[in-house]
Protein backbone atom coordinates (compact mmCIF):
# COMPACT_ATOMS: atom_id res chain seq x y z
CA UNK A 1 0.00 0.00 0.00
CA UNK A 2 1.14 3.51 -0.93
CA UNK A 3 0.52 6.14 2.02
CA UNK A 4 -1.05 9.12 0.70
CA UNK A 5 0.15 12.07 2.51
CA UNK A 6 -1.46 15.63 2.69
CA UNK A 7 1.03 18.72 4.02
CA UNK A 8 -0.12 21.52 5.85
CA UNK A 9 2.55 24.15 5.47
CA UNK A 10 5.42 24.55 2.69
CA UNK A 11 8.43 26.21 4.18
CA UNK A 12 11.90 25.37 5.43
CA UNK A 13 10.98 21.81 6.65
CA UNK A 14 7.81 21.50 4.66
CA UNK A 15 9.40 21.57 1.32
CA UNK A 16 12.63 19.17 3.24
CA UNK A 17 9.71 16.77 4.31
CA UNK A 18 7.97 16.98 1.02
CA UNK A 19 10.95 16.33 -0.80
CA UNK A 20 11.87 13.45 1.50
CA UNK A 21 8.57 11.91 0.90
CA UNK A 22 8.89 12.15 -2.63
CA UNK A 23 11.91 11.02 -3.68
CA UNK A 24 14.15 9.90 -0.81
CA UNK A 25 11.44 7.43 1.29
CA UNK A 26 9.24 4.15 0.59
CA UNK A 27 5.52 3.50 0.97
CA UNK A 28 4.47 7.37 0.49
CA UNK A 29 3.66 10.03 -1.85
CA UNK A 30 1.77 13.67 -1.15
CA UNK A 31 -1.30 14.30 -2.78
CA UNK A 32 -1.89 17.29 -1.38
CA UNK A 33 -0.52 20.09 0.17
CA UNK A 34 -1.87 23.43 1.57
CA UNK A 35 -0.03 26.82 2.78
CA UNK A 36 -1.78 30.43 3.81
CA UNK A 37 0.58 31.42 0.96
CA UNK A 38 -1.03 29.64 -1.59
CA UNK A 39 2.16 30.82 -4.70
CA UNK A 40 4.70 29.24 -2.45
CA UNK A 41 2.26 26.13 -2.36
CA UNK A 42 2.12 25.60 -6.06
CA UNK A 43 5.64 26.88 -6.84
CA UNK A 44 6.82 24.14 -4.28
CA UNK A 45 4.41 21.45 -6.64
CA UNK A 46 5.74 22.42 -9.56
CA UNK A 47 9.24 22.77 -8.67
CA UNK A 48 9.32 19.29 -7.34
CA UNK A 49 7.30 17.95 -10.23
CA UNK A 50 5.10 16.07 -7.86
CA UNK A 51 0.98 15.31 -8.68
CA UNK A 52 -0.17 17.28 -5.72
CA UNK A 53 -3.78 19.54 -5.55
CA UNK A 54 -2.71 22.66 -3.66
CA UNK A 55 -5.48 23.18 -1.61
CA UNK A 56 -6.69 26.83 -0.40
CA UNK A 57 -7.74 25.43 3.42
CA UNK A 58 -5.88 23.22 5.76
CA UNK A 59 -9.19 21.27 6.90
CA UNK A 60 -10.58 20.66 3.64
CA UNK A 61 -7.06 18.63 2.87
CA UNK A 62 -7.09 17.12 6.28
CA UNK A 63 -11.25 15.84 5.26
CA UNK A 64 -9.97 14.71 1.70
CA UNK A 65 -11.20 11.26 0.83
CA UNK A 66 -7.86 10.45 -0.52
CA UNK A 67 -5.77 11.32 2.13
CA UNK A 68 -4.65 9.31 4.41
CA UNK A 69 -2.16 10.97 6.80
CA UNK A 70 -1.11 14.49 7.50
CA UNK A 71 2.27 16.19 7.93
CA UNK A 72 2.11 19.32 9.84
CA UNK A 73 4.90 21.60 9.13
CA UNK A 74 3.53 25.19 9.48
CA UNK A 75 4.30 27.83 11.78
CA UNK A 76 3.83 26.52 15.67
CA UNK A 77 0.68 28.46 16.82
CA UNK A 78 -1.09 26.79 14.09
CA UNK A 79 -0.26 23.24 14.97
CA UNK A 80 -2.62 22.86 17.58
CA UNK A 81 -5.71 23.79 15.39
CA UNK A 82 -4.74 20.93 12.63
CA UNK A 83 -4.05 17.89 14.33
CA UNK A 84 -6.43 18.49 16.45
CA UNK A 85 -8.80 18.65 13.11
CA UNK A 86 -7.13 15.37 12.21
CA UNK A 87 -7.93 13.65 15.16
CA UNK A 88 -11.31 14.78 14.68
CA UNK A 89 -10.79 12.79 10.75
CA UNK A 90 -9.38 9.90 12.88
CA UNK A 91 -6.51 10.51 10.50
CA UNK A 92 -2.73 9.93 11.28
CA UNK A 93 -0.68 12.69 11.69
CA UNK A 94 3.08 13.71 12.46
CA UNK A 95 2.90 17.19 13.51
CA UNK A 96 6.29 19.10 13.55
CA UNK A 97 7.56 20.51 17.24
CA UNK A 98 6.18 22.31 19.12
CA UNK A 99 3.36 19.98 19.27
CA UNK A 100 1.24 23.42 20.07
CA UNK A 101 2.92 26.34 21.64
CA UNK A 102 1.14 26.33 25.23
CA UNK A 103 1.39 23.14 27.60
CA UNK A 104 -2.50 23.59 27.47
CA UNK A 105 -2.88 23.49 23.95
CA UNK A 106 -0.46 20.32 24.00
CA UNK A 107 -3.11 18.16 26.94
CA UNK A 108 -5.98 19.43 24.66
CA UNK A 109 -4.22 17.07 21.66
CA UNK A 110 -3.62 14.37 24.56
CA UNK A 111 -7.51 14.76 25.70
CA UNK A 112 -8.68 14.32 22.60
CA UNK A 113 -5.98 11.35 21.21
CA UNK A 114 -7.28 9.88 24.66
CA UNK A 115 -10.72 10.19 24.04
CA UNK A 116 -10.57 8.43 20.07
CA UNK A 117 -8.92 5.55 21.63
CA UNK A 118 -5.80 4.89 19.69
CA UNK A 119 -2.37 6.60 19.30
CA UNK A 120 -2.44 8.76 15.95
CA UNK A 121 0.06 11.40 16.55
CA UNK A 122 3.78 11.36 16.52
CA UNK A 123 5.66 14.65 17.46
CA UNK A 124 8.61 15.67 15.19
CA UNK A 125 11.39 15.52 17.61
CA UNK A 126 13.96 14.02 15.32
CA UNK A 127 17.07 13.41 18.15
CA UNK A 128 15.86 9.97 19.44
CA UNK A 129 16.31 8.76 15.53
CA UNK A 130 19.80 10.34 14.93
CA UNK A 131 23.22 7.53 15.02
CA UNK A 132 24.66 9.68 17.64
CA UNK A 133 22.16 9.93 19.95
CA UNK A 134 21.48 6.15 19.97
CA UNK A 135 24.83 5.15 20.09
CA UNK A 136 25.12 7.71 22.92
CA UNK A 137 22.06 5.65 24.76
CA UNK A 138 23.29 2.36 23.97
CA UNK A 139 26.74 3.16 25.77
CA UNK A 140 24.65 4.52 29.28
CA UNK A 141 22.24 1.79 28.82
CA UNK A 142 24.90 -0.67 28.59
CA UNK A 143 26.36 0.53 31.73
CA UNK A 144 29.48 2.31 30.12
CA UNK A 145 29.60 5.02 32.11
CA UNK A 146 28.19 4.30 35.58
CA UNK A 147 25.35 6.14 36.66
CA UNK A 148 24.80 9.19 34.78
CA UNK A 149 25.46 12.02 37.00
CA UNK A 150 25.91 15.61 34.83
CA UNK A 151 25.02 16.10 31.07
CA UNK A 152 27.18 19.37 29.83
CA UNK A 153 25.17 20.16 26.35
CA UNK A 154 25.28 23.23 23.71
CA UNK A 155 23.02 23.91 21.25
CA UNK A 156 24.46 26.32 18.51
CA UNK A 157 22.38 28.36 15.92
CA UNK A 158 25.09 30.71 13.41
CA UNK A 159 22.26 33.29 13.57
CA UNK A 160 18.85 33.72 14.05
CA UNK A 161 15.99 36.07 12.12
CA UNK A 162 14.45 39.27 13.43
CA UNK A 163 11.38 37.25 14.59
CA UNK A 164 13.00 35.30 17.18
CA UNK A 165 12.81 36.35 20.93
CA UNK A 166 13.82 35.43 23.44
CA UNK A 167 11.73 32.85 24.97
CA UNK A 168 11.65 31.07 21.37
CA UNK A 169 15.80 29.96 22.90
CA UNK A 170 13.33 27.89 25.17
CA UNK A 171 9.95 26.86 22.81
CA UNK A 172 11.78 26.88 19.59
CA UNK A 173 15.07 25.63 20.14
CA UNK A 174 16.24 24.07 23.69
CA UNK A 175 13.24 21.82 23.09
CA UNK A 176 14.97 19.43 21.35
CA UNK A 177 16.93 19.04 24.55
CA UNK A 178 14.29 18.75 26.71
CA UNK A 179 12.92 15.87 24.52
CA UNK A 180 16.42 13.76 23.87
CA UNK A 181 18.13 14.21 27.29
CA UNK A 182 15.02 13.08 29.06
CA UNK A 183 15.07 10.35 26.33
CA UNK A 184 18.61 9.33 27.08
CA UNK A 185 18.17 9.63 30.87
CA UNK A 186 14.71 8.11 30.65
CA UNK A 187 13.84 10.74 33.50
CA UNK A 188 12.05 13.95 33.70
CA UNK A 189 12.94 16.91 35.14
CA UNK A 190 11.85 18.54 38.78
CA UNK A 191 12.91 22.25 38.16
CA UNK A 192 15.09 24.72 35.64
CA UNK A 193 16.66 28.06 35.91
CA UNK A 194 18.10 30.15 33.23
CA UNK A 195 21.77 32.48 33.83
CA UNK A 196 22.28 34.93 31.12
CA UNK A 197 25.92 35.49 30.33
CA UNK A 198 27.11 38.82 28.88
CA UNK A 199 25.44 39.24 25.91
CA UNK A 200 26.67 38.91 22.40
CA UNK A 201 27.03 41.96 20.00
CA UNK A 202 26.02 39.68 17.31
CA UNK A 203 22.38 39.00 18.65
CA UNK A 204 19.41 41.94 17.57
CA UNK A 205 18.76 44.35 21.04
CA UNK A 206 15.52 42.48 21.46
CA UNK A 207 16.83 39.02 22.35
CA UNK A 208 19.39 37.52 24.97
CA UNK A 209 21.93 35.21 23.81
CA UNK A 210 23.35 33.35 24.73
CA UNK A 211 21.80 31.67 27.73
CA UNK A 212 22.72 28.58 29.91
CA UNK A 213 19.88 26.36 31.31
CA UNK A 214 20.19 24.70 34.15
CA UNK A 215 17.50 21.52 34.49
CA UNK A 216 17.34 18.74 37.25
CA UNK A 217 15.74 15.69 36.89
CA UNK A 218 14.11 13.30 39.49
CA UNK A 219 17.28 11.12 39.91
CA UNK A 220 18.97 14.09 40.66
CA UNK A 221 21.27 14.36 37.49
CA UNK A 222 22.23 17.66 36.48
CA UNK A 223 22.10 18.86 33.14
CA UNK A 224 23.49 22.55 31.85
CA UNK A 225 22.57 23.57 28.27
CA UNK A 226 24.46 26.77 26.67
CA UNK A 227 21.35 27.83 23.94
CA UNK A 228 23.65 30.38 21.97
CA UNK A 229 21.86 31.30 18.35
CA UNK A 230 24.11 33.92 16.96
CA UNK A 231 27.67 31.98 17.71
CA UNK A 232 27.99 33.12 13.57
CA UNK A 233 30.71 29.59 12.84
CA UNK A 234 28.51 27.08 11.96
CA UNK A 235 25.52 24.95 13.49
CA UNK A 236 26.74 22.99 16.64
CA UNK A 237 25.01 20.25 18.86
CA UNK A 238 27.10 18.99 21.77
CA UNK A 239 26.18 16.63 24.35
CA UNK A 240 29.10 14.95 26.83
CA UNK A 241 27.11 12.74 29.24
CA UNK A 242 29.15 12.56 33.08
CA UNK A 243 29.18 9.07 34.28
CA UNK A 244 29.95 7.42 37.73
CA UNK A 245 33.00 5.19 35.87
CA UNK A 246 32.98 6.97 32.78
CA UNK A 247 32.25 9.91 29.74
CA UNK A 248 29.92 9.46 27.24
CA UNK A 249 30.05 11.97 24.26
CA UNK A 250 28.30 12.90 21.20
CA UNK A 251 30.04 11.98 18.15
CA UNK A 252 30.73 14.42 15.68
CA UNK A 253 28.79 14.47 12.05
CA UNK A 254 31.16 12.77 10.07
CA UNK A 255 33.40 14.70 7.89
CA UNK A 256 37.00 14.24 5.74
CA UNK A 257 39.38 15.63 8.01
CA UNK A 258 42.14 17.82 6.23
CA UNK A 259 45.71 18.37 6.32
CA UNK A 260 46.27 21.06 4.25
CA UNK A 261 48.47 24.31 4.21
CA UNK A 262 49.68 24.02 7.38
CA UNK A 263 46.76 22.91 9.22
CA UNK A 264 44.54 19.83 10.49
CA UNK A 265 40.66 20.60 10.09
CA UNK A 266 37.67 19.16 10.21
CA UNK A 267 34.51 21.16 8.40
CA UNK A 268 31.57 22.46 10.89
CA UNK A 269 28.33 22.32 9.14
CA UNK A 270 26.04 25.31 9.20
CA UNK A 271 22.48 24.26 8.69
CA UNK A 272 19.99 22.05 10.88
CA UNK A 273 19.29 20.35 7.73
CA UNK A 274 22.12 19.07 6.69
CA UNK A 275 22.70 18.34 10.26
CA UNK A 276 19.98 15.90 10.87
CA UNK A 277 19.37 15.11 7.27
CA UNK A 278 20.06 11.27 8.25
CA UNK A 279 17.01 11.78 11.47
CA UNK A 280 14.22 13.31 9.75
CA UNK A 281 14.80 10.51 6.94
CA UNK A 282 14.44 7.78 9.81
CA UNK A 283 11.72 9.49 11.92
CA UNK A 284 9.52 9.61 8.78
CA UNK A 285 10.10 6.55 7.45
CA UNK A 286 9.30 5.33 10.84
CA UNK A 287 6.19 7.33 10.48
CA UNK A 288 5.12 5.66 7.17
CA UNK A 289 5.93 2.21 7.84
CA UNK A 290 3.55 2.31 11.55
CA UNK A 291 0.73 3.67 9.35
CA UNK A 292 0.87 1.29 7.04
CA UNK A 293 0.92 -0.99 9.56
CA UNK A 294 -2.14 0.48 11.46
CA UNK A 295 -0.37 2.12 14.21
CA UNK A 296 1.75 5.26 15.14
CA UNK A 297 4.76 5.28 17.60
CA UNK A 298 8.08 7.33 18.09
CA UNK A 299 7.31 10.56 20.39
CA UNK A 300 4.12 10.85 21.18
CA UNK A 301 1.79 13.55 22.37
CA UNK A 302 2.49 12.85 25.86
CA UNK A 303 6.05 13.44 24.80
CA UNK A 304 5.06 16.74 23.34
CA UNK A 305 3.31 17.93 26.48
CA UNK A 306 5.66 16.79 28.75
CA UNK A 307 8.30 18.89 27.08
CA UNK A 308 5.72 21.97 26.98
CA UNK A 309 5.18 21.98 30.59
CA UNK A 310 9.18 21.72 30.74
CA UNK A 311 9.70 24.59 28.31
CA UNK A 312 6.92 26.74 30.56
CA UNK A 313 8.92 26.78 33.41
CA UNK A 314 11.80 27.19 31.41
CA UNK A 315 10.44 30.32 30.06
CA UNK A 316 8.57 31.47 33.88
CA UNK A 317 12.67 31.01 35.03
CA UNK A 318 13.67 33.45 32.39
CA UNK A 319 11.51 36.38 33.70
CA UNK A 320 12.07 35.43 37.12
CA UNK A 321 15.47 34.38 37.59
CA UNK A 322 15.30 31.80 40.12
CA UNK A 323 15.18 28.20 40.58
CA UNK A 324 10.88 26.74 38.92
CA UNK A 325 9.85 23.82 40.11
CA UNK A 326 8.29 21.67 37.02
CA UNK A 327 5.16 19.65 38.26
CA UNK A 328 4.24 16.95 35.59
CA UNK A 329 1.47 14.73 36.19
CA UNK A 330 1.82 11.11 35.93
CA UNK A 331 1.92 9.36 32.27
CA UNK A 332 -1.54 7.50 31.98
CA UNK A 333 -0.87 4.11 30.67
CA UNK A 334 -2.32 5.06 27.17
CA UNK A 335 1.07 6.25 26.55
CA UNK A 336 2.75 3.59 28.67
CA UNK A 337 5.81 3.01 25.91
CA UNK A 338 5.20 -0.08 23.53
N1 LIG B 1 12.45 19.27 13.92
C1 LIG B 1 13.22 20.26 13.55
O1 LIG B 1 14.43 20.23 13.65
C2 LIG B 1 12.63 21.48 12.94
C3 LIG B 1 13.40 22.26 12.08
C4 LIG B 1 12.82 23.40 11.53
C5 LIG B 1 11.52 23.73 11.83
N2 LIG B 1 10.80 22.94 12.68
C6 LIG B 1 9.42 23.31 13.02
O2 LIG B 1 8.63 23.24 11.85
C7 LIG B 1 7.67 24.30 11.83
C8 LIG B 1 7.88 25.12 10.56
O3 LIG B 1 9.18 25.67 10.59
P1 LIG B 1 9.89 26.24 9.26
O4 LIG B 1 11.30 26.47 9.62
O5 LIG B 1 9.56 25.38 8.11
O6 LIG B 1 9.13 27.64 9.14
P2 LIG B 1 8.82 28.48 7.81
O7 LIG B 1 8.45 29.84 8.27
O8 LIG B 1 9.91 28.32 6.82
O9 LIG B 1 7.53 27.76 7.20
C9 LIG B 1 6.28 27.76 7.85
C10 LIG B 1 5.20 27.75 6.75
O10 LIG B 1 3.91 27.60 7.40
C11 LIG B 1 2.99 28.42 6.69
N3 LIG B 1 1.86 28.68 7.57
C12 LIG B 1 1.82 29.43 8.68
N4 LIG B 1 0.59 29.42 9.23
C13 LIG B 1 -0.16 28.60 8.47
C14 LIG B 1 -1.51 28.18 8.52
N5 LIG B 1 -2.33 28.61 9.47
N6 LIG B 1 -1.94 27.34 7.57
C15 LIG B 1 -1.12 26.89 6.58
N7 LIG B 1 0.17 27.29 6.47
C16 LIG B 1 0.64 28.12 7.40
C17 LIG B 1 3.81 29.66 6.33
O11 LIG B 1 3.21 30.40 5.27
C18 LIG B 1 5.15 29.03 5.95
O12 LIG B 1 5.21 28.72 4.57
C19 LIG B 1 7.89 25.08 13.12
O13 LIG B 1 6.99 24.64 14.09
C20 LIG B 1 9.33 24.73 13.51
O14 LIG B 1 9.55 24.79 14.91
C21 LIG B 1 11.32 21.82 13.19
O1 LIG C 1 13.27 25.48 14.29
C1 LIG C 1 14.68 25.35 14.40
C2 LIG C 1 15.03 23.87 14.47
O2 LIG C 1 14.26 23.24 15.42
C3 LIG C 1 16.51 23.65 14.76
O3 LIG C 1 16.76 22.29 14.98
C4 LIG C 1 16.98 24.47 15.98
O4 LIG C 1 18.38 24.31 16.11
C5 LIG C 1 16.67 25.93 15.82
O5 LIG C 1 17.12 26.65 16.94
C6 LIG C 1 15.17 26.15 15.61
O6 LIG C 1 14.93 27.51 15.42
Amino acid sequence: MTLNIGVIGTGAIGQDHIRRCSFALSGARVVAVNDINQDQAKKVVSDLGIAAEVYADAHELINAANVDAILVTSWGPSHEEFVLSAIRAGKPVFCEKPLAVTAAGCKNIVDAEMAFGKRLVQVGFMRPYDQGYRALKAAIDGGRIGEPLMIHAAHRNARVGQAYATDMAITDTLIHEINVLGWLLDDHYVSAQVIFPRKTSKALAHLKDPQIVLLETARGTRIDVEVFVNCQYGYDIQCEVVGETGIARLPEPSSVQLRSEAKLSNEILVDWKDRFIAAYDVELQAFIDAVVAGRVGGPSAWDGYTAAVTADACVAAQRSGKVEPIELPERPAFYAPA
